[in-house]
């Protein structure tokens, strides 16, 4: 479940509560020149806007924050840095009336890297975000952007040196595959030879991403490949997520156990709503087994929108974030769709119409959509209750198998179909594991702060 509320600041807060925001939510500021697609890429992955719409989108004026939740434990805010508001040295950053200001920060007498915008103290930005997710338009020339990268860059080192830098290289859509390897080998070498200048080598700084050990004062920086026309998109902010959930370790470990126990091949944690990916096995992501993934989640919202039934007199017990009671009902005597609705599949209500062969066209792969009969109890805008799973076979003796864990978490392992037939290990095994992302999250909040802010 998204929560999103839109402010627009017109300056930063004081640090106050920096402490206790980190820890409530961490922070990510995203940013990237004029038309970049910043907004875009908010508007398809949080309230689903179609990738088409995004050209109607106005420009942003102001400083915007968004507020996210998934579910009760994984709340993150995004602060939308408008590219209009042009990152200035300190000593070059014209006031409202045309002067120049060079004084406002701790750090004035530097006066190289000390960046002001718009009226918004980058600093102090920097300072509070946990992450900065950077922009750059691959279909435009991008060395300004670049320039403007290197800045932040140079800047969030002194305030905030344990900072994660996350550049999506975007629009990538319109080029070819080669363009693309070269336009990220090219942003990537603009942006190491700045910093080797600047620390005088670069030996240690490896070809896609550098930084990577979190002992080294080196920079946390990775390049990410996307465009709101495919999944790269909700793959590249999947990892961005990852990276600031303090429990995603041992997500990793449980998932891990998890697939090496039932004789999967991989497995991923959804949040249901937004198709990001909190956590996966340690194995490298299957980029195609991802995107159908995330069609097998659309494939079932789809069907429980339209073949689920009105849910206005459920009751339902929940505990905290979801855990759901399983002896909720659905009896429901005054729902005159009932006769008609037939009993309930796949966390969807089976009606006259069958789909045991059912095939759906963005995934060319499927020849089948099997799955298990078991009773949903969950309104149907909450797509799935804590009964739902659902199988869809693959050619290729590959299958898809969804298990509800909460209201907003859905897991979603690949496995062989031979897997398949010891099926009650698989449901034994994931059970556990539901049990223990369950506990996790009840029992890291007061444990985590610390974490957070790292
Ligand atoms: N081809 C392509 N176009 C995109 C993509 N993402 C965004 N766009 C387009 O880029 C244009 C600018 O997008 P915005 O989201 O408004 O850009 P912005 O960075 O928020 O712009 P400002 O608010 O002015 O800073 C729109 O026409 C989008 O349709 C993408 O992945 N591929």
């Amino acid at each position: 479940m998204i929560e999103e509320t839109s402010t627009v600041v017109n300056d930063i807060d004081s640090d106050k509560n920096d402490n206790k925001t980190s820890y409530m939510r961490p922070n990510i500021l995203l940013t990237g020149l004029r038309r970049s697609g910043k907004t875009s890429i908010q508007r398809v992955i949080f309230t689903k806007m179609q990738p088409s719409q995004t050209q109607f989108l106005k420009s942003t004026p102001h400083l915007t924050i968004n507020q996210f939740s998934c579910g009760s434990f994984i709340n993150f805010q995004v602060q939308e840095l408008p590219g209009q508001l042009h990152v200035f040295p300190s000593l070059q950053f014209p006031n409202s009336d045309g002067t120049h200001n060079g004084s406002s920060s701790l750090y004035d007498d530097d006066n190289t890297t000390h960046l002001v915008s718009g009226g918004y103290d980058m600093e102090r930005l920097l300072k509070r975000c946990n992450a900065v997710v950077y922009i750059i338009d691959a279909q435009d020339d991008y060395s300004q952007s670049v320039s403007s990268l290197n800045m932040i860059i140079q800047s969030g080192k002194r305030v905030n040196p344990r900072l994660r830098y996350e550049v999506f290289i975007h629009k990538v859509d319109q080029l070819s595959e080669e363009a693309k390897i070269e336009t990220q080998r090219d942003i990537h070498n603009q942006v190491r030879e700045h910093f080797a200048d600047v620390n005088g080598g670069t030996d240690s700084w490896p070809l896609t991403s550098f930084g990577s050990n979190p002992n080294t004062q080196s920079l946390l920086i990775n390049f990410h490949l996307t465009s709101i026309f495919d999944h790269s998109i909700f793959e590249a902010f999947s990892k961005v997520i990852q990276k600031l959930i303090p429990q995603f370790n041992h997500l990793e470990d449980l998932l891990n156990y998890l697939i090496s126990a039932s004789n999967m091949e991989q497995a991923f944690l959804f949040d249901i709503q937004t198709k990001i990916s909190i956590a996966t096995d340690s194995s490298p992501t299957d980029m195609q087994m991802y995107e159908l993934c995330c069609d097998m989640i659309d494939l079932l919202i789809n069907m429980s929108e339209i073949y689920g039934r009105s849910n206005d007199n459920v009751v339902q017990t929940t505990e905290d974030d979801g855990i759901i009671n399983d002896e909720q009902s659905y009896d429901n005597p005054d729902d005159e769709d009932d006769e008609n609705e037939g009993h309930i599949v796949n966390g969807i209500h089976e009606s006259t119409n069958s789909y045991s062969n059912y095939s759906f066209s963005t995934t060319p792969m499927v020849t089948s959509f099997a799955s298990m009969t078991e009773t949903i109890t969950e309104p149907t805008s909450n797509v799935f209750d804590s009964m739902s799973s659902s199988v869809i076979k693959l050619t290729g003796g590959r299958a898809l198998y969804l298990k509800e864990i909460n209201r907003h978490l859905a897991l979603i392992c690949v496995l062989r179909e031979e897997a398949l037939t010891k099926q009650a290990i698989i449901e034994y095994n994931v059970n556990q594991l539901k049990k223990s992302i369950l506990e996790l999250f009840h029992l890291t909040p007061q444990t985590s702060s610390s974490s957070v802010a790292s």
